[in-house]
């Protein structure tokens, strides 16, 4: 079995126990279930277009960071001009959970990207519940009937979709409803990152299409290299995440930036 299809298997696991705890109802009841959310589609042309990622750990081994504090580094990634922050919430594959959203919720204005495998409308339920504003679909887990459908789930609760796409047989899974495209430059197969295949397939999606180049972006010229192929948003995590001090590594690279 590849790793998506191992992370994919566990997440069922959890979801049947997660509904076996915490009913419905009980999610629509929550404080954040009624909040107004924050749009990174806006985000993203008003900053820096970088999504900043918190994630304690990957299954390509790339990071391992027990030590930052999810608020401490929110607030900075804020501070310094992050349009939106990506909070992973899996917990076996990235040491994610719940109350890193919680924690954070009020104590920043940019929308919250819940980052996880979303493979049952339970979870989007969940993803408003504890304060998220976009939630990710991921391409290689999800029929296109499937995207649809989580789509309008998540409109109606109030959620923007970040579509993840990485081969051009997936872009079968977008319609024109789909807030953003974010295209993977790795591989969630092998891992390998080629950032040029990436240029190669956003240049395929309908004209003024939101894009987002994920993960592997390593160097201010990574950045401004896609930049200049149009990207309007960059999902950026390993790179903050593997200092020990993420929210002053991402005050650097904006620093850079602006130069
Ligand atoms: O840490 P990186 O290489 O900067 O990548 C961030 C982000 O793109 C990556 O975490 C990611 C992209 N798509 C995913 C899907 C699931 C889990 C994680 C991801």
């Amino acid at each position: 079995m590849n790793i998506l299809d191992q992370i994919i298997a566990r997440k069922k696991e959890e979801i049947s126990l997660s509904k076996s705890q915490v009913s419905l109802k009980d999610l629509k009841n929550s404080a954040f279930f009624e909040r107004k959310t924050f749009s990174l589609k806006d985000a993203l042309v008003q900053k820096s277009g970088i999504i900043a990622e918190f994630k304690r750990k990957s299954p390509s081994k790339g990071i391992m960071n027990n030590q930052s504090d999810v608020l401490e580094v929110a607030k900075t990634y804020e501070k310094c001009g992050a349009s939106g922050i990506s909070v992973l919430t899996d917990s076996d594959f990235f040491g994610g959970n719940f109350e890193d959203i919680l924690k954070i919720r009020n104590e920043i204005q940019i929308p919250i990207l819940r980052k996880d495998f979303m493979v049952d409308e339970y979870q989007f339920y969940e993803a408003k519940s504890i304060g998220a504003d976009v939630v990710l679909l991921i391409a290689a887990c999800l029929s296109p009937v499937q995207v649809q459908e989580f789509m309008e789930l998540s409109h109606e609760l109030g959620l923007e979709v970040l579509l993840e796409i990485h081969t051009e047989e997936e872009l079968k899974h977008f319609n024109e409803n789909i807030d953003l495209v974010g295209i993977n430059n790795r591989n969630l197969k092998d891992f390998k990152v080629d950032l040029q295949h990436s240029v190669d397939l956003k240049n395929l999606l309908p004209a003024g299409t939101l894009s987002v180049a994920e993960s592997g972006i390593y160097s201010v010229q990574d950045y401004q290299f896609l930049k200049s192929k149009g990207f309007d948003g960059f999902l950026m995590g390993e790179y903050f995440m593997k200092n020990e001090n993420p929210g002053q590594k991402f005050e650097e690279f904006i620093s850079h930036l602006a130069r």
